[in-house]
This record gives C-alpha cells, structure tokens and sequence, in this order.
C-alpha cells in the first residue's frame, strides 16, 4: 500500500547534551564512541518519525569528526532526512557545540542508512519525500547517488 509522503520538517530531530567528565576520553576530549551512540539514537528518531515503523542501522556511511569537545560544553545534534529509497532512508545528522552567546560551531557531521522492518523484522516500504528548499533539492540528489554508489559496492562485496 502507497503511504503519504512526508516533509524534511516532519522528522527533523534535535538532541542537547551538556558534556560530563563520563563522556571524556584519556585526552580530555569528547569519547568518539560516545558521540557515535547519540548519533544513532538522533537518526533513529529520524527514521521512526518518517517510516512510522521500527527501524535497523543498516550503515553508518559517512562520519567524519571535524573538532573536538571539550567537558561542560553544550553539544547540539541535528538530524534530518535526506532521502528515501524503497525501504531505506538516508538520515545526515549535523553535531554542534554551542557557546554561550548561540553560536554554533560545527564538530561532526554523519550520514547513515536506517531501514523500516514490518512486524516480521522484514524490510517493508517508508513513505516518499516532500522536497521544499534548494537545500533539500540538493540533498536528495547526492543522496541519490550515495544509495546507487552503496549498491555497487555491495554488489562487489566491499
Ligand atoms: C559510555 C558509552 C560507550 C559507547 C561505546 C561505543 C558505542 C558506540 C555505539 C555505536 C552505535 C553504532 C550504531 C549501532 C546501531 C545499532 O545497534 S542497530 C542494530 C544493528 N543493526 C542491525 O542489526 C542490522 C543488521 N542488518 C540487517 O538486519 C539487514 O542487513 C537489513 C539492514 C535489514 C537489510 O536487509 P536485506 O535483507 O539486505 O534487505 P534488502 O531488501 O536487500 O535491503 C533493504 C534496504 O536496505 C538497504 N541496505 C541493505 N544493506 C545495506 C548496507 N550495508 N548499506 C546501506 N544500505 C543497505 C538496501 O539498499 C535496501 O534499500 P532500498 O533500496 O529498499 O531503499
């Protein structure tokens, strides 16, 4: 059965972390591992709002750390829907550390492959993708090839 289409809007998920000495690795920086799991929590999020179904991480495809952070810091997570195929959905998930005055400085951004499971665990349809911004636009499209370029590679078993 064909399922309404949904807004970016509709899933977009924002998670605030206030840095605790927990989540601080032996060099005093934010544990990698750490922010790995909030990513994933935010994507799923992401993916349940969207698909309205439970969700697997079939891929985290892309993850690049781009700055540290530091213990009492405020961490913001972003994460949007990219782009759809028949049962999978791409999720960006954007991690900013925010100081005082509202600025927000960039310090991770990641891209993972969520798939919607039936209730028989089995890959089922998710709903297509309004596109309303330029950015959205733009998105979609490199999602498009992203998900063609994951299926090459799968297909030469990389
Ligand atoms: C103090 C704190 C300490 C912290 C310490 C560190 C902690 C650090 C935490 C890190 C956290 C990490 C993140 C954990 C995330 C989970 O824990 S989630 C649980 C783990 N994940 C799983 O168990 C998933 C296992 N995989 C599967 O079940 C199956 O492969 C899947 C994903 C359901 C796909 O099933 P399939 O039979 O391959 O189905 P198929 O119809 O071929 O494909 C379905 C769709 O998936 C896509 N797909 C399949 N495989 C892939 C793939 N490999 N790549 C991309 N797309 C794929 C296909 O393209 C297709 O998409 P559409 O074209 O339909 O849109």
């Amino acid at each position: 059965m064909m399922r309404q289409p949904k807004h970016v809007s509709d899933s977009k998920t924002e998670q605030i972390q206030i840095l605790m000495p927990e989540h601080i690795n032996g060099a005093g920086r934010l544990f990698g591992g750490q922010l790995v799991e909030w990513i994933d929590v935010v994507a799923g999020v992401v993916a349940r709002r969207h698909s309205g179904c439970n969700i697997t991480t079939a891929a985290i495809d892309n993850l690049q750390f781009k700055a540290g952070a530091y213990a009492n810091d405020t961490l913001v997570l972003i994460g949007r829907i990219t782009h759809v195929g028949r049962t999978s959905m791409e999720v960006r998930v954007d991690t900013y550390v925010e100081d005082l005055g509202g600025f927000r400085r960039a310090v991770n951004r990641a891209y993972l492959v969520m798939v919607a499971l039936d209730e028989k665990e089995q890959p089922t349809e998710v709903p297509g993708l309004i596109l309303e911004t330029e950015m959205e636009r733009a998105e979609w499209a490199s999602g498009e090839r992203r998900h063609e370029l994951r299926k090459q590679r799968r297909m030469e078993g990389y």
